[in-house]
């Protein structure tokens, strides 16, 4: 108790609590519209042993619901886009699957258009990458096999393969087997998350650039009148802390109960919290409308 006390005091230390901080948060919104983008697992969703029960709760899902009635709002997220969709189930978003390599602009209008619409919508970097990454999956399925616990989840543009469920004295096996495998694959790099080998095209391309993607796409690439906010809580969700800190225009909100190094302006330690700071983003948009409005 008194350790995670302790950490808790470090982690406030760096990055001070983005509830505790709300409302210097909203006075720099101040005469701009804010955007929010929201990464998925360990930030909508708890972490689970089963990445396929990752649901989100139905209070989750209705702050992010209220959220974007008020804000533009995008979820940026590791699994593959159809994925992600299946687990929130609001159309009224826009996705980004694959780390932001499969991108649908507005999921909404995605089932009402025809087909060269939906292109329209759509981004993918990757997609020349499509059949390596398949040829990939199953070179890492075969790999893995013997290993108790060891998972490969096909994320589409990505494969994640995940030890959470292995014993530890087999993870540098679990390691080993992973960079075997990619000695095949030249064009495909490895980075790490949350106990999970995550396998993705060279290509230069990551949550960061999706962000910087999305704000252009939206329209929303002012500093002058907008103000990104991003929540996630993995290593890849630092490449859009970064952006967003380098552009100087709005801010990376880390959620984690441990102190790390990170380029997020804020914290926030649980999805708990995440939902806690949607629903003040929420009163205080409902506070700022007319009385007429809000009836
Ligand atoms: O960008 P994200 O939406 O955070 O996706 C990153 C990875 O999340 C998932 O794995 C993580 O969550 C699982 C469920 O809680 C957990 O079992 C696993 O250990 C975590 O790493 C997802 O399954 C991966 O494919 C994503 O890459």
């Amino acid at each position: 108790m008194q350790r995670s006390l302790e950490f808790c005091h470090l982690l406030q230390a760096t990055c001070p609590s983005a509830l505790a901080s709300f409302d210097r948060i909203i006075a720099s919104a101040q005469g701009k519209k804010i955007a929010l983008f929201l990464d998925y697992d360990g930030t909508l969703s708890p972490i689970v042993n089963d990445p396929e029960k990752a649901f989100m709760s139905p209070e989750m899902r209705a702050a992010v619901k209220n959220v974007a009635k008020f804000f533009p709002t995008a979820i940026v997220s590791g699994r593959s886009r159809d994925k992600v969709f299946e687990f929130v189930q609001l159309k009224e978003l826009c996705y980004a699957g694959s780390h932001g390599m499969d991108i649908m602009l507005s999921s909404a209008d995605s089932e009402s258009k025809t087909e060269d619409d939906k292109e329209t919508k759509l981004f993918q970097p990757a997609s020349e990458f499509l059949p390596m990454i398949i040829e990939a999956y199953d070179s890492l399925v075969e790999a893995t096999r013997s290993i108790t616990g060891a998972n490969v989840e096909n994320n589409k543009f990505c494969v994640s393969v995940h030890y959470r469920n292995v014993d530890k004295q087999d993870w540098n096996s679990v390691a080993q087997l992973v960079d075997d495998v990619l000695k095949s694959f030249p064009h495909l790099k490895l980075t790490t998350g949350r106990k999970v080998l995550e396998v993705r095209p060279v290509i230069d391309w990551d949550k960061g650039k999706a962000v910087e993607f999305l704000l252009q796409s939206l329209r929303l690439d002012d500093p002058e009148s907008v103000l990104p906010i991003y929540i996630g809580d993995d290593r890849t969700d630092e490449d859009a802390f970064k952006v967003l800190r380098e552009r100087n225009c709005g801010y990376g909100i880390l959620v984690s109960q441990l102190p790390k190094q990170t380029q997020a302006f804020y914290s926030l330690r649980a999805p708990s919290e995440v939902m806690e700071f949607l629903d003040s983003l929420v009163r205080w948009k409902e506070q700022q409308q007319p009385a007429h409005v809000q009836e």
